[in-house]
């Protein structure tokens, strides 16, 4: 099968790429890695398997890579080394050093699914899945930052304009510094197509203008459980519009979803989210999201 196409946050997810962390995570040194105090790389795989029965459970295919000990630890995070759209995938090229040999992983799984490759993002651009966001199909939001260039911007304005889809970036903030993980999906998170979880303090100012003026409905997550989960209670994966899933221990942010209408499920995941500094969404990378 070679079904793929994404360019929507939140349309039914019927096909992601995902990595089960495996002995590149149980080897991991947490101060190379930048993983904070909570991690534990066996309880992180059994807090994995049960994220991973939450995603089958929703009736979505994944396309599993294999981790064999190839020390690439973080790629368990399959957001962010590839972005797919209507016409085939992009490769991209990481922010983050270590983690320089995921796209290849990405790159050959797509090949051995006829998956086209429609651009790839080369050296000095850097781009990672993490801050990209389709606002509608025909309109990309990046994020400038630590993880993303403007090399990397451009390239990728190059390689979807052909397509009609054109790029806006913002400037992320830098907040806890170059060696943490701040994407753009890591202040916002698409619920549904008029539907969005935000943590505003860290917004860029003109994305939020921008999502208000389109009409999108924002519910501000609690602070106090944003800082507490290090920003990971607001990492919130859509499976369809409306249903989500979550990292459990947030009760506040749980209660304001279900309050907007979202049915939330959630796992724990305090060694493998908590303390490796990505949540749901980017343990996903949607390789088909379409309502049927
Ligand atoms: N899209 C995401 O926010 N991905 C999280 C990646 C976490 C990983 N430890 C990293 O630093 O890249």
């Amino acid at each position: 099968m070679s079904a793929f196409g994404s360019q929507d946050m939140s349309a039914p997810l019927q096909r992601v790429l995902m990595r089960r962390p495996g002995p590149s995570l149980l080897a991991a040194d947490p101060d190379q890695w930048h993983y904070g105090p909570s991690f534990d790389g066996r309880k992180a795989a059994l807090e994995y398997a049960e994220f991973a029965r939450l995603v089958e459970r929703s009736g979505t295919e994944i396309i599993w890579l294999d981790d064999e000990g190839d020390g690439l630890a973080d790629a368990m995070f399959t957001h962010d080394p590839s972005l797919v759209c209507d016409q085939g995938a992009i490769i991209l090229r990481m922010g983050k050093p270590l983690r320089a040999n995921e796209p290849e992983l990405h790159e050959k799984a797509y090949a051995e699914r006829q998956i086209p490759i429609l651009g790839r993002i080369e050296a000095p651009g850097t781009v990672e899945g993490g801050d990209c966001i389709w606002l509608d199909p025909g309109t990309l939001i990046v994020g400038r930052g630590v993880r993303t260039n403007q090399g990397g911007i451009d390239q990728l304005g190059g390689i979807l304009a052909p397509h009609g889809i054109r790029v806006l970036a913002f400037d992320l903030p830098l907040w806890q510094g170059e060696a943490a993980c701040l994407h753009l999906m890591s202040v916002i998170s698409p619920l549904a197509d008029d539907l969005a979880l935000v943590f505003a303090p860290l917004l860029p100012a003109a994305f939020y203008q921008l999502l208000k003026a389109r009409g999108i409905r924002l519910i501000e997550a609690p602070a106090e459980e944003f800082h507490a989960s290090n920003g990971l209670s607001l990492n919130v994966l859509p499976t369809r519009p409306g249903q989500v899933i979550m990292v459990a221990g947030f009760p506040a942010t749980k209660a304001a979803m279900e309050a907007a209408g979202c049915t939330v499920d959630t796992f724990a995941a305090e060694a493998l989210c908590i303390a490796c500094e990505g949540g749901p969404t980017c343990l996903t990378r949607p390789v088909l999201r379409r309502a049927t």
